[in-house]
């Protein structure tokens, strides 16, 4: 077996259920065909980074999945030298198929055993995923360091077209070098999570010590749609990281000068059928609102904006009782993080 024209996108999507686990060798390493979208490539050189890069979580969000997997290409046609563990996961291959965000349930509510609590095709994958993940990770060499780079792209416009969901780490300091990654690769924002959840960022941050993040790389368009320069240089980050084994290093002062902070201050949750965000569809990610503004409300609730400039990310008023329909975030500055 191999992957026909490296293309490995097109083989997951061929076969979205499963696929018969096989080898594929190159000239920096050898691939390893896990499961349908689970690809672990193993450098030939000796290497302290583990790499768990995922895309198409949400089946629809394919600008990520075509990233990527025009990076795979580039490894298994010795374009690309490999010189760290990695692992690729194309989330919901049956999900991207239908472009649909999911079939049955959100597949990033589902980690870190949530997927107990829930039934649908999403829930053998998250067990699949997390397995993989947690495989993957064990077999990391004492010492080395772990990643998890989740790339999303959002479903509305956003004042900043390009962030990230930092998990909650509780006093943990901030890694002064993931940042700069982020710095280095076009992210423009960080959200800093205020409480643990259920995402897949926040699984392999929390159960594997990982420095993990969800990256909103844009907006979602349809297979063949993006305009992958957008992403050019997250590109060009992920080459190098994959190609040499070390992150950009930047001050700072950079840091600071390209990334704007903000704290989750809440997360709005849906708790009856009734509930409803007051905003209209076409309002973007970090749009602020004044100090009392009803950003939701429902028969059981209401939310008003507890400080001017306060912003909404995520606005989503169609999902189960229970789950999140957005996100509240404040502005803060670099200076007020402990980081290391
Ligand atoms: O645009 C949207 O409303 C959703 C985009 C998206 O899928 N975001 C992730 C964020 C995960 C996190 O909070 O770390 C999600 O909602 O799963
Ligand atoms: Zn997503």
């Amino acid at each position: 077996m191999m992957i026909p024209d490296n293309d490995f996108l097109a083989l997951t999507l061929n076969h979205p259920e499963s696929l018969a686990p096989f080898q594929v060798a190159f000239a920096s390493g050898v691939g390893f065909v896990e499961e349908t979208g689970v690809l672990r490539l193993e450098p030939k050189c000796p290497t302290d980074i583990n790499l768990v890069l995922s895309v198409g979580i949400h089946g629809n969000e394919t600008g990520p999945i075509e990233l990527v997997n025009q990076l795979l290409k580039a490894i298994l046609e010795d374009r690309l030298a490999l010189s760290v563990r990695l692992l690729v996961i194309i989330g919901n291959p049956i999900a991207a198929n239908r472009a649909e965000r999911f079939c049955d349930v959100n597949l990033n509510r589902l980690f870190s055993g949530a997927w107990r609590h829930y039934e649908g095709i999403e829930v053998p994958r998250a067990q699949c995923l997390e397995l993989a993940v947690t495989k993957f990770y064990a077999a990391s060499k004492e010492g080395s360091q772990r990643f998890h780079y989740d790339l999303h792209t959002a479903i509305r416009g956003s004042e900043y077209e390009k962030f990230v969901v930092h998990p909650f780490i509780g006093d943990a300091p901030y890694d002064q070098q993931q940042l700069g990654f982020l710095a280095a690769s076009g992210i423009d924002a960080v959200l800093l999570s205020h409480q643990p959840t259920t995402t897949f960022s926040y699984y392999s941050s929390a159960e594997h010590g990982a420095h993990g993040f969800t990256v909103e790389l844009g907006k979602v368009y349809p297979f063949g749609e993006n305009d992958l320069s957008r992403f050019e240089a997250i590109n060009q980050t992920l080459m190098s990281l994959i190609s040499t084994a070390k992150l950009p290093v930047l001050d700072q002062q950079r840091i600071d000068d390209s990334l704007k902070l903000f704290a989750v201050q809440d997360a709005l949750v849906k708790d009856h059928d009734d509930y409803q965000l007051t905003i209209s569809d076409d309002v973007k990610n970090f749009t602020g609102f004044e100090k009392g503004y009803e950003l939701a409300r429902s028969s059981q609730s209401q939310y008003l904006v507890k400080a001017s400039g306060d912003a909404i990310i995520f606005p989503n008023a169609n999902v189960p009782i229970g789950q999140r329909a957005g996100l509240v975030v404040r502005p803060i500055s670099l200076s007020a993080l402990t980081l290391k």
